[in-house]
């Protein structure tokens, strides 16, 4: 191992979190902080990082608060983690007062700088890390979005390296610490009867769908800059994809599921404008931080095709929303329809075709879908669904994995800037958007123009309890 990747690799004795004061520390990364040390994960110290004069006990009150909000607390862990706690203050124009984090972190080898900050502060904490001596043997996670576009994260990629070794970076993407979305490989190599049908010559197509029944709320001003397409379909739901359709690493190892991992997503082909359809649903212009004319997409639906021995020719169509019909993440695989001419199978033609459906959100699990003769009248079927619930993987919370990655070194849950090219290139015909967004009622799946990108002109609702 050389010594930039023993660097990238080695577990950190403490972790320095950015934005510590924020939304998405808040809502997501203290709370994951203390699942950690509840379930018993050596954590070493946590050095928030703030612009603000925090004293130690405001911090404490803080996260003590952001935790309780998150469900039933046990006050042992809780007290844990709150005397890992340290505070640093930062001036991100004068990187001399980064200084104070390496007071905090005197003693510690390697540190995990976490960025959970507007993401045109990366470059700047960045390079003020780099001068205050505290980028080497460290790590840098950053959260995401990873640039705006292709261009954009190539040049993000040319500043963060200036500091930090590429093989020290470390890019978010917090489906990519679901297990029900690494299940995905999982159950596909374990169960060689299903494996072996997830082929062109079985399947008629596959839908992911990443449905939500909310709106954007409070994030007007970061979502009207963002929209769908760059939100959630351009990293989660292609990496989602790619767990679906990668070849079966050689191994288990970091390298062979980052390898198989980016090589899935240099097989999807660009998508082309006619294979995509924008929305926005009705009153989104009404919201706080949304400019009054906007053309940002709340809602994406696109064909790709995935050029790969198994998977030529097979049809995949993916769509996201806001205040769509329910909440709920799931992969529909749609096996083709019997052969005509046998008198059996006059109504399993018309039937609904077999399905399997793999449940992401809000319950993990997998759904089968098959047709079997109804009774006396052997050219009756009926359609049977089977479920199979993987209560284990619904309670996962992403956001421990990735935390947990950021500290071990683990770069599997992390995206490569190979593949955050790839994703960029797959949409980079659909940005800008080539036609403005088509309007949507809330409550309902999105503008029906949508069904024509489907194999059969409709899309498989995702199934919820
Ligand atoms: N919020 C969410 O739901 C999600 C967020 N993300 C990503 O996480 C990152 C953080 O998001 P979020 O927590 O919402 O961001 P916030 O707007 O809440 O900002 C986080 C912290 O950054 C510091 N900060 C904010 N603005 C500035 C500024 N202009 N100059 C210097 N410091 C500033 C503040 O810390 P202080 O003043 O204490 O220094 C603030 O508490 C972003 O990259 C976002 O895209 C990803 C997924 C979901
Ligand atoms: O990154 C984001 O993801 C969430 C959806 O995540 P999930 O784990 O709840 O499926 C999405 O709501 C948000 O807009 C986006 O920024």
């Amino acid at each position: 191992m050389g010594e930039t990747e023993a660097a990238g690799r080695a577990r950190a004795d403490a972790l320095v979190l950015f934005g510590i004061t924020g939304d998405l520390a808040e809502k997501m990364v203290l709370p994951a902080l203390y699942g950690l040390v509840s379930q018993g994960f050596a954590l070493g110290p946590v050095i928030g990082v703030t612009r603000s004069a925090w004293s130690l006990d405001r911090l404490r009150a803080h996260v003590r608060e952001a935790v309780s909000e998150h469900g039933t607390v046990d006050g042992g862990a809780l007290d844990e983690l709150l005397g890992l706690l340290r505070v640093a203050r930062v001036d991100y124009s004068d990187p001399g007062s980064f200084q104070s984090i390496a007071r905090e972190a005197e003693g510690c080898r390697v540190l995990a700088h976490y960025l959970a900050l507007p993401p045109d502060l990366y470059e700047s904490a960045a390079r003020c890390l780099s001068e205050a001596g505290l980028s080497e043997n460290s790590r840098l996670v950053v959260e995401k979005p990873f640039g705006h576009d292709l261009e954009s994260a190539r040049a993000l990629q040319a500043e963060l390296t200036k500091y930090f070794p590429d093989e020290a970076i470390r890019r978010v993407d917090h489906y990519l610490g679901k297990e029900s979305v690494e299940n995905l490989l999982t159950f596909r190599a374990a169960n060689t009867m299903i494996d072996t049908i997830l082929h062109r010559n079985h399947v008629r197509g596959v839908q992911l769908t990443a449905a939500e029944n909310f709106d954007v709320a409070d994030r007007g001003g970061f979502y009207d800059a963002t929209g769908c397409l760059r939100d959630v379909v351009q990293n989660h739901l292609l990496q989602t994809l790619a767990y679906f359709v990668m070849d079966t690493p050689r191994s288990g190892s970091p390298e062979d599921v980052l390898a198989e991992r980016t090589r899935a997503l240099r097989s999807i082909r660009t998508v082309l404008p006619e294979d995509y359809i924008n929305g926005q649903y009705e009153g989104y212009l009404a919201t706080e931080g949304v400019a009054p004319d906007s053309t940002t997409d709340t809602y994406a639906a696109l064909r790709l095709y995935v050029d790969t021995d198994r998977w030529a020719g097979v049809p995949f169509t993916l769509r996201a929303g806001k205040s769509l019909a329910v909440s709920a993440t799931e992969l529909a695989v749609e096996f083709n329809r019997p052969v005509a001419g046998y008198h059996h199978t006059v109504c399993a033609q018309k039937a609904a075709p077999n399905l399997m459906r793999l449940h992401f959100e809000p319950h993990a699990g997998v759904t089968f879908q098959v047709l079997a003769r109804r009774g006396a009248d052997e050219t009756v079927v009926d359609e049977l669904t089977n479920k199979l619930d993987f209560p284990h993987l619904s309670r996962s919370r992403p956001y421990e994995h990735v935390l947990a990655a950021a500290v071990t070194g683990d770069p599997t849950r992390f995206s490569t800037m190979e593949a955050i090219t790839e994703c960029w290139r797959v949409v980079s015909e659909l940005l800008p958007a080539p036609f403005a967004p088509i309007s949507y009622a809330p409550g309902t799946w999105g503008p029906p123009e949508a069904a024509r990108l489907t194999s059969d002109e409709s899309w498989h609702a995702p199934q919820v309890p």
